[in-house]
This record gives C-alpha cells, structure tokens and sequence, in this order.
C-alpha cells in the first residue's frame, strides 16, 4: 500500500481551492460560468424569498385578510427562482462545459508537445491517457453541477436566516448556528474522506498501468512463461483497490453518521426551541408550521451535499493531476528566420544526468555533413541517449548542440524535426491506412510520391499484397507486420521526408537473413548525400563508417576509423575480436 503514498496524497489542499478551481477549470467559458453561478445564487435567494413568505401568506389567510397578493409573490418567486435555475443549466444543456473539456485537452496538448520526451517518459503508461481523457471529464464536466451543489447548499439556508431577521431573529440564529455547527464537522469529515480519495485515485491509476503492460506485453509473457507471475501483480494491485475502497468506506462511516443526524436533530432543535417560544406566546403557530417545513428542506439539502461532497474531492484530484501536467518544465523554443546553409553536426562540453544520474560526460564531437558515423560501446554507456541529444530528447545540463553552426535550441521544434529523419528498431506504426501511415513524414505528399518511397524502401511488393494494398488498414499499430517490413516501412517514411540528416538505431539487428538484406538494400539508398549518425551494436555492418565513436561510461574513449581503431588495439578492437570469434 506504500505505493500509493506519494506527495499528492499526503497533501489536502484547503477548501478554498475548490473554489479556485472550480472556476478556472472552465478556461475561456469562465464568463459563461460565472453567469451561471450568479443565475444560481439568484435562484437560491428567490426560493428562500418564497419559503420564508409562507409566513406572511399562512397569517394572511387566517385572518382571511388579503391574502391573494402574497400568495401571487410567492408563485411569482417560485418561477423566477426555476427560470433562473434554467438559465443557471445553460452551462451543461448547451454544451459549454463540453467545450469547456474540448478547451483544457487542446491546452494539454499544447503543452505535452512542449514538454521533452525524457520527462513525458518518465510517466507510467497509461498514466498521460487517463489523465488527458478521465481528468479533464471530471474537472471541466463536474463544474457546474459541483458549483450548483455548492450554492444551493450553502446559499438557501443563508438567504433564509437574513429575511427571517424581518420576522423573528431568534429563528434566524437558530439556524446560522446550525451551519456554524455542521461547517467543522464538514471539514473534519473532508479530512479523512480526502486522503482515501487520494489514495483510491493512485491505485486506481496503478490498477490502470498495470492492466496496459499486462495486455500489451502478454505475447511476450506467455512466450516467457511469466504470465502467472505477472497475473499475480496485477490480482494484487486489484486487491489494494478494494482494500482502499473497504478502509475508505469503513473511515466515513462515523462522519458520515455525525453529519447526518446533525442536520436531523436541527429539525429537532427547532421544534423544541418554537414549542417552548409558542407556549410562551412570542410566536405564532403559522411560523412554527412554515420553520418545520422550512427545516425538513433545508436538511434535504444540506444531507444531498454532504453526500455529493464526495465528488468535490474527486474534482479536486483530477485539477491537481491538471495542475501537475501544466507545471511541467517545457523546452525553450525559437523560431530561426534562416535554416542553417550546411548540416554539420557539433557537440561542444556536453553534460547531461537523467534526476542525479550523469549518463553523458563532457562530449566534444564534430562530425562533418554527408559523412556516416557510428556510435559504438556497452549496453548502457550512453549512446542511445548521446544520439537523443540532437533531438532535444532533452536539453543537456551543460554544454550545447550545433547543426550547421547554430546552437539547435534556436530552432523551433518544427524546424529542428525538418531537419532529421529517424529509424529505430522499435517502429511505431498508426491505426490508419499504410498509405497515411507514411504521408506522415510528409503530409503534402501526392500518392505517387509515397509509392515511389516505398518502392524504394523495398516495401512496395509486399504492401501491394495487402488485402487492401495501400488502403489496408493497420491495426493494433501493425502487429499484422513482420519487424523487417515495419523497418522498411520506416526506411520509406525517412526516404519521403528527405531530411539531411538521418538517425539510425541500426535497424537490422534484430532481424533475420532475408529480411536483414532487404531493409539494408533500402538503406544503401537511404544513406546516400546525407549526415548519417547510427547506433551500432554489429561492428560488421559499419567497418566503411567514416568516424566511429566508442564510447564507456557516457565518456567518447576513442574515435577513428575502423581500421585505426583496430591498429589502436584498445576497446574497439577487442569488441571487433569479441564479435568476430562469435563471443
Ligand atoms: N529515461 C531514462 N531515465 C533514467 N535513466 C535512463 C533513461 N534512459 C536511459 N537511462 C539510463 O542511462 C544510461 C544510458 O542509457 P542509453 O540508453 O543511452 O544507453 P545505450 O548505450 O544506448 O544502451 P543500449 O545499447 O543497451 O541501448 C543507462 O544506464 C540507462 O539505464
């Protein structure tokens, strides 16, 4: 259950920024909500007018004395109060909280395509999925009737206790002193019941990411005989749910309880204080009558709230995930007014730590445009990421990245990505036609140009095979592909794109035979005229690079040619040894 502890539930965020968040949750509809909320307040005051006149009506129709003209305010009260409540729905019946939603998911992408992949990598699948879809349906689509809740609440006895104040100020104490009552009570009970919410919330997420990887990587964990294990995580995350919701459930009983029969006994307290004033003689008995119906109704609604109370917490929990998004650090971008004349490329002084772990080390390299040049070394020592530099994968701490002399921080994203094409092992692939699968790369691309670059990457043939040639749809991000014909389907994405430069996470060496020869006839056009940075863990297939870099331990140790680096006989030589005698 440690888990699921973190900052967030630990923290209860004062009640006031339910409110904050409330209204700002509805972005550029916060006029048309404010509107409601006023239309809802005005409401409530209107139906307190109308209660609160039963008095003058009930002594009117007693004393058989004119009694028709209150009897009309109050008819007249009581439709304003439901033609405001109407206008006060607007926010939801015409649609504006959908909007509202629509809004906060634009403003959300707009941000995660700001935000560098190292820190969107660093979230748990399905975690960015269900904030994105979940969150913004609970913070903008609870607004208003969250808002609603909160007035009539809150705003009907008030308003009830004020125009008492004209009758008899004794009741009207009565009744602020209940709300005093029930107000610490309430946030007592807001307490307990939010750090379960929390808590709920961070392992119905977990519950979530779990059920992705277990669905997701089931081919592998059935070959691997690791399904039952796997089974067994996910059964447990199942099991801390319900044992939150038990706990959860268990914690606000007692509150719960207290709360309620608070609001019961006002009713109570009522009657007992009006009984001892109507034997007295200071008050009437058509007063007492109007107070007791007026009390059933307002415990009615102070019981609802306290019920739907809960829902505010969800509401706050999704904002505050909103929140955590928007907090994001995002990478600093220009927009260049001139694209750089040549494509060398240059690392100077480069640092760079993922949290407090340094896995780049004072990297100086030039590589000079149209040459190849491979990255070589360890499992682990930083190629991967030394490579992800030049796509702003993240910024280095310290240190720069230059394409044709300027530092790539001065370009805008667009303008960087126009740049460089890249093909890794892992390709990822849309559910939509193949053909838009590889227009991406270039959306204003004819169909006869996608062809030709298929017809390049060696993907024509088979993609003609489809049931549906370049019209078939993928699905489930091309699982019906072999990993050699989703590769050459990345090699015609890079040969449409026509990119200077080109990454390549050597995208042969998971492949077999004939599929290794097909997607390298693809790439022996590829690499022709352009800057070429690959990844390489078979020396074989770069011994024609014209730098190699070997790298250990996020350090560049050596850099050559292969046949210096074999003359050097340090790393590289032994790695060449190793893998030519098959070790
Ligand atoms: N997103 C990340 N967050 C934290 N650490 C990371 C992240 N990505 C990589 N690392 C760590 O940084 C180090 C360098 O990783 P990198 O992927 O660059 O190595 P590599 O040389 O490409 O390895 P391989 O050949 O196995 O792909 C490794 O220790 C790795 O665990």
């Amino acid at each position: 259950m440690q888990d699921y502890f973190n900052e967030q539930t630990q923290k209860i965020k004062p009640i006031y920024y339910i409110y904050y968040y409330l209204i700002n949750s509805s972005g550029s509809q916060k006029p048309k909500l404010l509107r409601s909320l006023f239309f809802s307040v005005l409401s409530s005051i209107l139906f307190g007018v109308a209660i609160v006149s039963m008095y003058p009506f009930l002594m009117a129709l007693e004393l058989n004395d004119n009694y028709q003209l209150t009897l009309i305010f109050i008819i007249c009260s009581l439709v304003m109060a439901i033609v405001c409540r109407v206008i006060a729905e607007q926010y939801d019946t015409k649609g504006y909280s959908h909007y509202a939603a629509f809004e906060l998911r634009k403003l959300l992408g707009e941000k995660l395509r700001k935000v560098s992949l190292c820190t969107l990598t660093s979230f748990r699948s399905g975690e960015l999925n269900s904030i994105l879809v979940q969150s913004v349906n609970e913070a903008a689509g609870f607004a208003f009737t969250l808002i609603s809740m909160l007035i009539y609440g809150s705003v009907i006895p008030i308003s009830v206790s004020f125009f008492l104040l004209f009758i008899d100020y004794r009741f009207s104490i009565l009744i602020l002193f209940i709300l005093i009552v029930i107000i610490p009570l309430y946030l007592w009970r807001r307490k307990a019941f939010r750090r379960g919410f929390s808590l709920l919330a961070e392992a119905q997420q977990h519950l979530k990411g779990e059920s992705i990887e277990f669905i997701q990587g089931l081919d592998i964990l059935k070959l691997t005989g690791q399904t039952q294990n796997q089974q067994q995580k996910f059964q447990r995350v199942i099991n801390d749910v319900a044992t939150i919701q038990n706990i959860g459930t268990k914690k606000g009983e007692r509150p719960n309880f207290i709360i309620t029969s608070t609001t019961q006994l006002s009713l109570i307290l009522i009657l007992i204080f009006g009984v001892s004033w109507l034997v007295s003689g200071s008050v009437d008995w058509a007063l007492l009558a109007m107070l007791v119906i007026l009390m059933a109704r307002i415990a009615d609604i102070l019981n609802f709230f306290v019920q739907m109370s809960s829902l505010l917490e969800i509401f706050v929990i999704s904002c505050e995930k909103l929140e955590k998004i928007m907090a994001l650090p995002e990478l600093v971008e220009n927009q260049l007014d001139k694209m750089p004349t040549n494509y060398n490329i240059e690392y100077k002084n480069l640092h760079f730590s993922y949290s407090d772990k340094e896995v780049l080390r004072n990297i100086n390299l030039y590589i000079p445009e149209n040459t190849l040049n491979a990255f070589v070394g360890e499992s682990g020592c930083g190629k991967t990421t030394l490579v992800r530099m030049l796509l702003r994968y993240a910024d280095p701490q310290k240190g720069t990245v230059l394409i044709g002399g300027i530092d790539i921080r001065e370009f805008s994203q667009e303008q960087l990505m126009s740049l460089i094409s890249v093909v890794f092992q892992d390709v990822y692939l849309f559910q939509d036609s193949v053909i838009n699968n590889i227009r991406m790369a270039k959306p204003s691309a004819t169909d006869e140009e996608v062809i030709s670059a298929c017809k390049q990457a060696q993907c024509h043939q088979f993609i003609q095979d489809l049931p549906m040639g370049y019209q078939t749809i993928l699905n489930d991000m091309g699982s019906n592909f072999s990993g050699g014909e989703k590769q050459r389907l990345a090699i015609a994405r890079a040969i449409l794109k026509n990119a200077p430069i080109l990454i390549l996470d050597e995208p042969t060496a998971s492949l077999d035979t004939k599929n290794e020869l097909a997607v390298q006839k693809a790439l022996d056009l590829l690499v022709k005229n352009r800057t070429i940075l690959v990844i390489a863990h078979r020396l074989s297939t770069i011994v024609s690079a014209n730098q190699i870099f070997v790298l250990s331990n996020g350090s560049i140790v050596e850099k050559g040619e292969h046949q210096t680096l074999l003359a050097d006989n340090r790393n590289y030589a032994q790695y060449w040894s190793y893998q030519q005698n098959g070790k």
